[in-house]
């Protein structure tokens, strides 16, 4: 059985490379506005993969926004003591007119790293998520799954540690649903990959999905939105599930999600 996380014992905030405190989000204002997010708490400790949960238009991506610094907070108060968080999005929206080595290593260009440490990383990264020997391709030249690779990697590049204020706090990746677009079998492929990565590099992941079997295969802690406005209305601790347990979580995890949605809708 899932351990529901009701209160989680804080480790110290410096620790956390995102911590939201009472976080509130309107767009517009008076009657016609729209609270995205209300009173939102949540923290995610260095090196921990937490995904997101909630139906459709609870604040999922809203929330991403703001830890990307996108966008501000209307109430509370969003603490970042991370390297520049990087946002791997559904589309890999990558430059149509560079390579593929070239797109990953444009955050370090833009960070001033040097050319010949920047093509020595670009490489690593690409070594990383097993695109060695295709950094010369540009982004038609490679499929989609291909195309998502190169954006983790461009992600990992613009979130690892540089030379600038970043450097020596520990990274952190935003992902907004990076996989929904791809077919079943590479999402399985890919899924397998970003857990790989994520235990190789040791970075903190926020990451946004509306599949709850891809949340409990990917995540340590599984956090479940209210509909809109969006709040943390649940925790699972679902850190190295398997079998079983892994499917009873599944089934835990939805039931409250379909709670959520129908609570809204009546
Ligand atoms: N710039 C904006 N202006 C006005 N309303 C907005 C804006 N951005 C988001 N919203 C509204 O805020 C709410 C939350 O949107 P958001 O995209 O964060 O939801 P979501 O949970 O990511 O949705 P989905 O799962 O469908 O992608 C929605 O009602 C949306 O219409």
């Amino acid at each position: 059985m899932t351990a529901t996380i009701e209160a989680r014992q804080a480790v110290t905030a410096a620790t956390q490379p995102v911590r939201f405190h009472q976080v509130g989000k309107a767009f517009g204002q008076g009657r016609r506005a729209v609270v995205a997010l209300d009173q939102v708490d949540l923290e995610v400790a260095v090196g921990e993969f937490v995904c997101l949960v909630g139906a459709s238009g609870c604040g999922k991506t809203t929330l991403l926004n703001l830890v990307a610094g996108l966008d501000q907070p209307t109430a509370g108060g969003i603490e970042i003591n991370s390297s520049r968080p990087a946002v791997v999005f559904q589309e890999a929206a990558l430059m149509p007119w560079l390579t593929a080595a070239g797109n990953i290593e444009l955050p370090l260009r833009m960070a001033g790293v040097p050319k010949s440490v920047r093509r020595t990383k670009a490489a690593e990264l690409l070594e990383l998520v097993r695109l060695g020997g295709l950094g010369d391709k540009r982004p038609h030249e490679l499929s989609g799954g291909m195309r998502q690779r190169v954006a983790l990697a461009r992600a990992l590049a613009s979130t690892t540690d540089h030379t600038g204020s970043g450097a020596g706090k520990p990274s952190l990746l935003l992902m907004d649903e990076p996989f929904s677009a791809l077919d079943a079998i590479t999402r399985d492929v890919l899924q397998g990959e970003l857990l790989r990565i994520w235990q190789a590099t040791g970075t903190a992941i926020l990451f946004v999905t509306h599949d709850v079997r891809e949340a409990v295969r990917l995540g340590q802690r599984v956090v479940l939105l209210s509909s809109r406005p969006g709040r943390v209305v649940r925790q699972w601790d679902v850190n190295g599930l398997t079998g079983p347990a892994e499917i009873a979580a599944v089934d835990e995890v939805n039931a409250a999600l379909r709670q959520v949605i129908s609570s809204h809708a009546a």
